[in-house]
């Protein structure tokens, strides 16, 4: 992964990390563990990649994804924020599908390099850009658990003197073997289907054989996936809904960052915030929405 990147390490941070940066400069930190290994971008505060040592990736990142801090990047877990999907009327017109969180560079805040997990603290505050796009004082922390499991905990923290509200996904790519090698339990049957207009729809088993993009309404706790590979556990932490993406080749065509093949072995399983209204946050109060992807059994 890091020669797929092109990274040249510019210097190690702690015994597990280093930090490097790609030919259009952009810095990643390089994580690497006895029994895992992960690489994130400053930029989104951005899980580029995550594997069990010795194993094959956990996340999907597509060959053809733009890493020049022009755009989000296509693959592994963008960080929607604070809205999930197109702007949502209370934010008005014209502003970036899934936010902007995914699309500035964050602030590294502190590495905790313990003997069973490396810790990465990451955050982003209001500024003169994000008040252009959505008129809030906040700071939004990530905090990146490395270990031989996987955990993010988004932490918004309202810093403003009024209450808002805020939707968002942590909305992780999975790498698979096959379409018809993924399988998922636990998201429930009831949808909707975006593809639909939004019509909620009810089926019992998840199959993958065309293209999807549907927020499952009734989800439980613990979400089982199955990649081909891998069974891995998500455990969601105040999600209202989990979102399942495949684009397939029609809808991956037409994305100049998803690469041709791409969609044959992804399935993005979101951990999601999609209430029209969101989630209000008081002055000074904060919301934390999070995920662990671990193995199961
Ligand atoms: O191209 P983007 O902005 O990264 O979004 C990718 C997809 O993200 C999913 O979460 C949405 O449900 C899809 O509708 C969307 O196409």
């Amino acid at each position: 992964m890091q020669e797929q990147l092109q990274l040249t390490t510019l210097r190690q941070l702690t015994a597990s990390v280093t930090l490097a940066r790609n030919a259009a400069g952009m810095e990643f930190l390089v994580v690497k563990r006895q029994e895992s290994e992960a690489i994130i971008s400053l930029f989104g505060a951005h899980v580029l990649h995550y594997a069990p040592a010795g194993e094959s990736p956990w996340l999907w990142l597509s060959k053809d994804a733009i890493l020049d801090g022009s755009r989000g990047i296509r693959g592994g877990i963008p960080l929607c924020w604070p809205w999930f999907g197109p702007a949502p009327a209370r934010v008005g017109a014209g502003k970036p599908q899934h936010g902007f969180a995914r699309s500035m560079h964050w602030q590294l805040d502190g590495i905790n390099d313990l003997q069973e997990s490396t810790l990465l603290h990451m955050s982003l505050h209001a500024s003169d850009e994000s008040r252009a796009i959505w008129p809030h004082n906040f700071t939004l922390e990530l905090d990146i658990c490395i270990s031989n499991e996987l955990t993010l905990l988004l932490n918004s923290i309202n810093t403003d003197s009024t209450s808002w509200c805020y939707s968002g996904a942590l909305h992780t790519y999975f790498e698979s073997v096959a379409t018809e090698q993924v399988h998922i339990d636990g998201i429930g049957a009831i949808y909707a289907d975006k593809l639909q207009q939004g019509k909620q729809c009810e089926e019992q088993a998840f199959a993958l054989t065309g293209p999807v993009d549907r927020v499952y309404l009734h989800p439980e706790h613990q979400v089982l996936l199955r990649t081909g590979t891998t069974d891995l556990l998500l455990d969601n932490h105040n999600a209202d809904s989990i979102v399942v993406w495949n684009p397939w080749h029609q809808g991956a065509a037409g994305m100049v960052d998803f690469d041709n093949e791409g969609w044959k072995t992804m399935i993005c399983v979101e951990t999601a915030i999609t209430a029209a209204d969101g989630v209000e946050v008081a002055p000074d109060e904060q919301h934390l929405l999070g995920v662990t992807i671990k193995r199961n059994g």
